[in-house]
């Protein structure tokens, strides 16, 4: 084996030990003191003033954010988002925090997680009780296949990462179950939980504290991305210049690549030793422009694949044109990567998501020919507090307990649970070089379960069990979801069916989209429809016509895809501006592009059905043969 540029000394590392503190930036630290001294004193002044509305900005010294400028010739996405929208400069960027559909409801008004019923005196149930009651496992089969569900952990990756609490040297803060206060909203195990009898609580770190916007308008506490906003490929290139430092070879526009004798795939590259804490002094670990890649088997296969497709077109283009440099041919190749996934969201993955109506509502459909005109510089590309904390998190419930790998004849083998793809990534060197290959193939030979309220067992009783060194906690996946839900202070899931349009339940018997066994459970555990938590209320849905989620959470998902797409002055098909968009020629060759061309193209595999994410007993689903499935002529980007 060896790397494509000789192995570099990283400066940056990822602590692979805890698995709840994915969102780690040093940036986040900075933002999250000087948030804090801003929300006590708002605390305080709404103390004296009585009021919770607040007008003024925080002072300058103690805004954590600053201007940002732009080179206004830029012809390329910045790395961090920045400088997409030209008037705010800042909009979408790394780093900044997260909007919202609706106002939070925190138990003070401004920071406290909430934890009050509607009901007076009474507070809400123990979310691992809602999560043993109504995300109780049960099998389900589904036609879509694990393909889609986890390129959408993968399109996941690339717009949310929650910021977690950290120390002044970048290290997650943790609880213990004596711990309270400002870092600590731990969940009590209740009596009724009878995987957990060992242990008291689930721990459960606050996420890091923002204020409410760039701006600085004085506010209520926020929660901060430190990811880029924008469909923009950040698990594979990063989310600021240094981790595009690291994945970067520097050479022909390539990134970072382990190449093997013999073999016509790159790998993802090894992080030197060191700094894959927590793993074992044997194991490796991946250098990627996600500190997540690493968290499950079939997640790190999808980075996998971005990674040769970006090797595949820069090599192309080098032979096509000669004369461009490393820079240029990177950014170029950039470019088209995101184009092409930006393609495979908006044509492919989206209308199985959210069905054909509200899919063609929200005019998520891409042109067939022809540019989109329709940029708008005043919308807020910035992602929904909403969809990070409950609506995204839909792939959840369709996790199977077990999944399996396939072979090139696509047959299935070795059937493993949930928690036996965490964290495996020395795995995948370990039966040398194919193992990467079988988990791929296993996404496409499995279905995943059907959207329901589920969990299964592996994610909501067991979680990481086992998984992290030296750690025997578990947890459940349910309750976190619910808990970070309150931490935020998200609103219940009644106002948001409000807010979708659906009607406002005044009893229970008013969710009519709730199938009534859900219901029932529902009931069991909360006193009143307004208490009902978003993640547990939009996972219990009947799914839409046509799509996987309900409609509460295919109106926000519409709605959040639809700004993406709208408030992105770089999206793929926007002809606006000429500087910076695709010619027509190269704009129709991206339209080619599909999922399946892109497994053609980056896993050992010889044929595909003809939709990959729907399983062959979808209608007219047929498996066809990888030559049949188009490529983009990069000879369309051949200068002239
Ligand atoms: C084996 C598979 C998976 C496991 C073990 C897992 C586990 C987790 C955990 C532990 C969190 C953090 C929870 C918290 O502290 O708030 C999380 C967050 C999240 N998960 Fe998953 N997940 C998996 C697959 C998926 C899939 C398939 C999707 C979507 C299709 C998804 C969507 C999300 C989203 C959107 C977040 C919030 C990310 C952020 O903004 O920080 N996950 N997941
Ligand atoms: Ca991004």
């Amino acid at each position: 084996m060896k790397f494509l540029v000789k192995e570099i000394y990283f400066p940056r590392f990822y602590i692979i030990g805890d698995p709840l503190s994915f969102g780690r930036s040093k940036r986040s630290i900075d933002i999250h003191k000087k948030s804090i001294i801003q929300l006590e004193v708002v605390k305080k002044l709404s103390q004296k003033y009585g009021t919770r509305k607040l007008n003024g900005k925080v002072p300058k010294k103690f805004c954590p954010f600053e201007q940002v400028f732009c080179r206004s010739n830029a012809i390329y996405r910045s790395i961090d988002g920045s400088c997409n929208n030209l008037e705010h400069t800042w909009y979408g960027m790394t780093n900044s925090p997260y909007k919202r559909l609706l106002p939070p409801e925190y138990d003070d008004g401004l920071d406290a997680p909430k934890t009050k019923s509607v009901l007076e005196n009474q507070t809400l149930p123990n979310s691992r009780l809602i999560a043993l009651t109504t995300h109780e496992p049960n099998i389900t089969q589904s036609k879509i296949s694990n393909l889609f569900l986890f390129y959408g952990q993968t399109i996941d990756h690339d717009i949310t990462s929650i910021a977690s609490l950290l120390d002044h040297n970048g290290i997650p803060l943790t609880c213990n179950c004596d711990m309270s206060g400002p870092i600590c909203f731990n969940i009590e195990v209740p009596p009724q939980d009878i995987f957990n009898r060992d242990q008291t609580c689930f721990i459960f770190p606050r996420s890091s504290a923002s204020v409410v916007n760039f701006d600085c308008d004085l506010g209520h506490r926020e929660q901060l991305n430190t990811v880029s906003h924008f469909l923009d490929l950040s698990f594979l290139y990063g989310s600021d210049s240094e981790a595009e430092e690291e994945t970067r070879a520097r050479v022909r526009g390539f990134l970072l690549a382990v190449r093997i004798r013999g073999i016509k795939h790159d790998y993802l590259p090894f992080r030197n030793r060191p700094f894959c804490q927590g793993l074992r002094p044997t194991d490796r670990c991946f250098i990627t422009g996600d500190a997540r890649a690493e968290s499950n088997a079939f997640l790190t296969g999808f980075q996998t694949v971005f990674l040769r497709q970006h090797n595949l077109i820069a090599r192309k283009l080098s032979l096509i044109n000669p004369l461009w440099n490393d820079e240029k041919l990177y950014q170029e190749t950039r470019k088209i990567m995101i184009a092409l996934n930006q393609h495979i969201v908006y044509n492919q993955w989206l209308p199985i998501l959210l069905g054909k109506n509200i899919y063609e509502k929200y005019e998520l459909k891409p042109q067939r020919e022809g540019f989109f005109m329709s940029y708008d510089k005043t919308i807020e590309p910035y992602l929904y507090n909403e969809l990070a904390t409950a609506a995204l998190r839909f792939g959840h419930t369709l996790i199977k307990h077990q999944m399996s790998k396939a072979d090139r004849n696509m047959n299935q083998f070795e059937k493993s649970t949930t928690d036996e793809f965490l964290f495996t990534s020395r795995k995948f060197y370990r039966n040398g070089t194919e193992t990467q290959e079988d988990y791929m193939r296993g996404l496409l030979a499995e279905d995943c379960y059907s959207f329901t309220s589920a969990l299964n067992p592996s994610l909501n009783h067991q979680l990481f069990q086992g998984t992290v060194k030296g750690d025997t906690k578990r947890f459940s996946l349910g309750a976190l979801n619910i808990q970070r839900g309150r931490d935020h202070g998200l609103p219940g899931y009644n106002s948001y069916r409000a807010f979708c349009g659906l009607q406002r339940a005044k009893t229970f018997e008013e969710f009519i989209n709730i199938k009534p066994e859900i219901l029932a459970r529902i009931k069991a555990v909360y006193s009143h429809p307004d208490d009902v938590d978003l993640f547990t209320g939009g996972t219990s849905e009947i799914p839409v016509d046509g799509g996987v989620v309900g409609e509460t959470f295919a109106c926000l998902l519409a709605l959040q895809f639809k700004e993406l797409k709208f408030g992105d002055r770089f999206y793929y098909e926007n002809g606006k501006d000429s500087r910076i968009g695709f010619s027509i020629d190269q704009l129709n060759e991206i339209r080619k592009f599909t999922m399946e061309r892109l497994l053609c193209n980056t896993v050992s595999i010889d044929a595909l059905r003809e939709n990959s994410f729907l399983m062959p007993s979808a209608e007219n689903n047929k498996s066809k043969e990888c030559f049949e499935f188009p490529d983009l002529n990069l000879e369309k980007w051949k200068d002239v």
